[in-house]
């Protein structure tokens, strides 16, 4: 980034006050009457009845809509272990898009936690008062033992965001930039860079759409992960191929596909030349890609390119995910977000992309036109059409598939934030 664009972020940040969310109160406060209600005596009865049935901490309290987002700042975007309080503005931010796309109220907590066994016994103690659990930026191997624990312990959606939210996102650009390509998922040679919780539940997410697990190439440090190594984590263990390739060098050459969830410009023009013809290049790092997209379509004027950020084409990110996702499990009250409900999210995703673009996306991005092809293979996050389609796919697919508590929403489709409490 420039020097004037990075002022422009912390300038973003501090002004006119500092820090991108704050709290509103939703009822009235004008006399000592409301006072009463809103606090002593008023508000014991609520308090009796919820000790007598929690379920009516929904109807009494915010936490029917009402997501945490929980780091310990192990693995803040693409830029490393900077501790939980440096990951404080990713996690005001997640919360500035649920409610944004969304209409979900959202705080941040960023613990401190000596252990991952410390983190889940923070996170658990603390689970019932809201409706959903977002877990954002932990480090791999750490966080799937993290996730695993918290699913198991609480009855409410517990989802990590890096994991799934971009295997979503991931999955549906993919499935569309090979039909763009002219090939199928089913034969496409794949080199993943990258080994960490995005990139394992890419991979997951993408074999269970069809990708062959013997075409995936998964590289993490040090190199092509192979049977013959002995130092694999039982994830990345999933993953380990039987091949002579060792180095990305190697890889790369005739790959039909190449994801980065990695880290900055890791991916050389002179390795993107090695590619098939139209190569789909997803650099999802953030928030410099491991192939600058101007570097990329130079090399390549057949490259079909995306990367996690807001200011180029075709944004593989998981805002495009996790809002809405939210949104559908909370509005069934789903006890998790499970394979059904994530499936049902790509899909929708990925045929909305299908659908003539709305003015009012054009104007947010000043572009004349977004049509279907090599740049606009997946929906922009300003699309106000996601809050109803993927919303409404995963409220389906909880309630098709018995997860969720709550019949599918009566207020359904929802066309505005505003709507989101119902009518
Ligand atoms: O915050 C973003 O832009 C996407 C994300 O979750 C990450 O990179 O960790
Ligand atoms: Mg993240």
């Amino acid at each position: 980034m420039t020097d004037a664009k990075k002022q422009a972020a912390l300038d973003y940040h501090s002004q006119p006050i500092p820090g991108k969310l704050s709290v509103e109160i939703t009822k009235p406060t004008s006399s000592a009457k409301h006072l009463a209600l809103a606090y002593s005596p008023g508000v014991a009865e609520p308090v009796r009845e919820i000790a007598k049935d929690p379920e009516n901490a929904y109807l009494y309290t915010g936490k029917g809509n009402l997501v945490a987002v929980i780091s310990d700042g192990s693995a803040i975007l693409g830029l490393g272990n900077l501790g939980a309080l440096a990951s404080k503005p990713v996690m005001e931010g997640k919360g500035l898009l649920f409610k944004r796309f969304a209409g979900i109220n959202s705080i941040d907590i960023e613990v401190n936690a000596e252990s991952p066994q410390a983190f889940i016994d923070t996170v658990a103690r603390i689970a019932d008062t809201w409706g959903g659990i977002n877990l954002e930026d932990i480090k791999a191997p750490e966080c799937f033992e993290i996730e695993r624990a918290l699913v198991e312990q609480c009855n409410i959606p517990v989802f990590h965001d890096d994991q799934h939210g971009t295997a979503i996102v991931t999955a549906a650009g993919m499935l569309n930039a090979l039909d763009i390509a002219e090939k199928k998922l089913e034969d496409a040679r794949i080199v993943c860079l990258g080994a960490g919780s995005a990139a394992i539940a890419c991979m997951k997410l993408l074999v269970a759409c069809g990708a062959k697990a013997e075409n995936i190439y998964m590289l993490d440090r040090k190199g092509v992960i192979h049977s013959g190594r002995d130092d694999l984590n039982q994830y990345k263990a999933m993953f380990a191929t039987e091949t002579d390739l060792r180095t990305l060098d190697e890889a790369i050459e005739g790959a039909d596909v190449f994801i980065g969830l990695s880290g900055p410009n890791l991916l050389s023009p002179e390795q993107l030349k090695k590619m098939a013809d139209n190569p789909v290049v997803f650099a999802c790092s953030n928030p410099d890609p491991e192939i600058h997209p101007d570097v990329a379509n130079e090399t390549r004027p057949d490259v079909i390119m995306a990367t996690g950020r807001s200011d180029y084409p075709n944004q593989v990110n998981n805002v495009l995910g996790f809002p809405f996702i939210f949104r559908g499990a909370l509005d069934v009250r789903a006890t998790r977000i499970n394979e059904e409900m994530k499936v049902a999210a790509v899909h929708a995703l990925k045929d909305l992309a299908r659908e003539p673009v709305p003015q009012d996306v054009l104007d947010a991005y000043e572009v004349d036109a977004l049509e279907f092809g090599r740049g606009y293979i997946i929906p922009t996050p300003m699309d106000a059409r996601l809050l109803d389609r993927v919303s409404s796919a995963v409220a389906q697919a909880a309630v098709d598939t018995g997860v969720a508590r709550r019949p599918y929403p009566s207020h359904y489709p929802l066309t505005r934030v505003e709507d989101v409490y119902g009518g």
